[in-house]
Order: structure tokens, then C-alpha cells, then sequence
């Protein structure tokens, strides 16, 4: 990431972030220290596994009431329209949390590939939080380090070509659950979108940048002042897309809930504060006709 040198270039660039994080929820990142040929790789390796025979990529294949490995998302009622998307989800950090039978061997140097993708990841995401913060006016490094011991879980996507794209959505409108999401584009035409003012926006892919979104967690500990931003992914007549996309959350001590800074003083909290347990069983059990995050709100 960008060293910020003097202090006038730090407040400017600190400005820019919180406006980017207020008014979209989501930018950019180039400079972010991940060598592009590293991005280049990971994007390889995906595409690589995406396009091995249906049977193979089925010996990483979901087992039944998990998420974690090679399939699509779930089915959650019987008139759902399919998200047209193969996808692989698989949990990176820490360490411990691997299934290792759901990580590839084929092709050879995937998993070596994602094992160093994810630490370079955690990297650039204990930075970025750490701006996220100075942004908010927050002086404590204790939620940028609790994503050193945070929790890393990448989806990886495959958009086929659609010979009926309007009929389709890759995936369907929703906001992530995470702290934060890094998402790399690997397409050079738009495929993810954001809602902003009730419009769909195109993201247009940079070679070697990350796409950076605000996730509910940081919504909620930011006491809303930064939203977890709609978006979708739209797919296309000709061409597949791959993306590889971060779920980053914070370390499962730390409790979710508004800063405390950030309340008080005629600032009331808007958000409950819950354990890392309480957030995620809300998650799973959530009312499908409710926005989660309005579960979370005082
Ligand atoms: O692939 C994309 O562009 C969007 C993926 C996404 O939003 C997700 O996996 O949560
Ligand atoms: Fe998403």
C-alpha cells in the first residue's frame, strides 16, 4: 500500500478514503505492495483449475450442508433462479481452519499458489483497515491487528459465457458479511457491479489493482458511517470470468459492535454489539425476507 510520507499528504489522502468509504463503500486499490505477477498467477492457477473436466474438479467437490469447495452457492427455495456461477470457497486463514481434502492438487502449483495469495492478502487488509480507521478518526490499531488473527475465506468464481445474459445474474444483488472484501477482477470487461443512487455501476477492471469493498462488520463497528455497498455480478454472451474474491474478518475474539469512540456525546449506537458466535449465527439463521444487516441494529 502507499506509504503516506508528510503529514499534509496523509490528512489529503485520509480525506480521499473516507469519502470513498462513505459515499461508495468501495475503490480501487493499486500500489497495494502485491507484486502483479503474484495477482497474474493466482488468476492463472483459478482459470487453469475452472477449465480441468467437470470429474475432476469434482473430487474437491462441496459435501452436503457445507459451502467449502468446489460447487455453487445454495439453494435457499425451489423457485430461485440459479446464479449462473461455478464457484471453489475455501478457507485460508488461519492455518488451522484448511481442509486440505477441498484444496486442489490439480492443477500442481494451486495450492502453493493460494497459500502465498492469502498471506499477501492478510498483509494488504491489517494496512488497509489500518487507514479505515485513521479515517474514521480512530487512533487504536486494535481492530486494524485483530485481522492478523483474522479470518481469510476466498470464493472463487467462474462466470460462463451466457447465451441469454439478460436473463441471468452471476450473482444475485446482496452486501458481504465480511470486515472487509478484496476482490481480483480477472476479466479486462465488467462484470461486478455496484448500486449507487439506485443505479447499477460497472466496475471497469485495472490490471493489477484490487477491488475493495466495506463489509457489515465494518459497517457495524463504524456505527454506520461506512456502508457495506450492494453489488452484483452480471455476465456476458462471449466471454467467461473468473474472480477471486476475500472474505477478511476480524480475529473471532474481538466483538462486533460500533467503536466505542464513536458513541456517546449525543451519538447514539445504531448497532448491537455481539460476539463473533452471536454475528454468525444470526448470519446462518437470518430471515431470508430481511436485510441481515437491519437484524443488527438496535
Ligand atoms: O465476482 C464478482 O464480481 C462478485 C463476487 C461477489 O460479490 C461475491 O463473491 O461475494
Ligand atoms: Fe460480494
Amino acid at each position: 500500500m502507499a506509504k503516506l510520507v508528510n503529514a499534509d499528504t496523509q490528512q489529503h489522502e485520509l480525506q480521499k478514503l473516507h469519502l470513498a468509504c462513505k459515499d461508495w463503500g468501495v475503490f480501487q486499490l493499486i500500489n497495494h505492495g502485491i507484486p502483479s505477477t503474484s495477482l497474474r498467477n493466482m488468476g492463472n492457477q483459478v482459470q487453469r483449475f475452472f477449465e480441468l473436466p467437470l470429474q475432476e474438479k469434482k473430487r474437491w467437490a462441496q459435501r452436503s450442508g457445507s459451502l467449502e469447495g468446489y460447487g455453487q452457492a445454495f439453494v435457499t427455495s425451489a423457485d430461485q433462479k440459479l446464479d449462473w456461477n461455478d464457484m471453489i470457497f475455501l478457507k485460508c486463514l488461519p492455518i488451522q481452519n484448511r481442509k486440505s481434502d477441498l484444496w486442489p492438487q490439480n492443477p500442481p502449483e494451486f495450492r502453493e499458489t493460494l497459500e502465498i495469495y492469502s498471506e499477501d492478502i492478510r498483509e494488504v487488509t491489517i494496512s488497509l483497515v489500518k487507514f479505515i480507521t485513521m479515517s474514521l478518526g480512530l487512533q487504536d490499531t486494535q481492530i486494524s491487528e485483530s485481522f492478523r488473527e483474522g479470518l481469510y475465506e476466498i470464493r472463487m468464481n467462474c462466470y460462463p459465457p451466457c447465451p441469454e445474459p439478460e436473463r441471468v445474474l452471476g450473482i444475485v444483488p446482496h452486501a458481504d458479511n465480511s470486515g472487509i472484501t478484496l476482490l481480483l477482477d480477472c476479466a479486462d470487461f465488467p462484470g461486478l457491479q455496484f448500486l449507487k443512487d439506485k443505479k447499477w455501476v460497472n466496475v471497469e477492471p485495472i490490471e493489477g489493482a484490487i477491488v475493495a469493498n466495506i463489509g457489515q462488520i465494518i459497517e457495524v463497528m463504524s456505527n454506520g458511517i461506512y456502508k457495506a455497498p450492494e453489488h452484483r455480478a452480471v455476465v456476458n454472451k462471449l466471454k467467461g470470468r473468473f474472480s477471486i474474491v476475500t472474505f477478511c474478518y476480524p480475529s473471532p475474539h474481538m466483538a462486533i459492535g460500533p467503536s466505542d469512540k464513536l458513541i456517546g456525546e449525543g451519538n447514539a449506537a445504531i448497532f448491537k454489539k455481539l460476539t463473533h458466535a452471536e454475528y454468525f449465527s444470526k448470519f446462518f439463521n437470518r430471515d431470508l425476507d430481511e436485510l441481515f444487516i437491519d437484524s443488527l441494529r438496535v
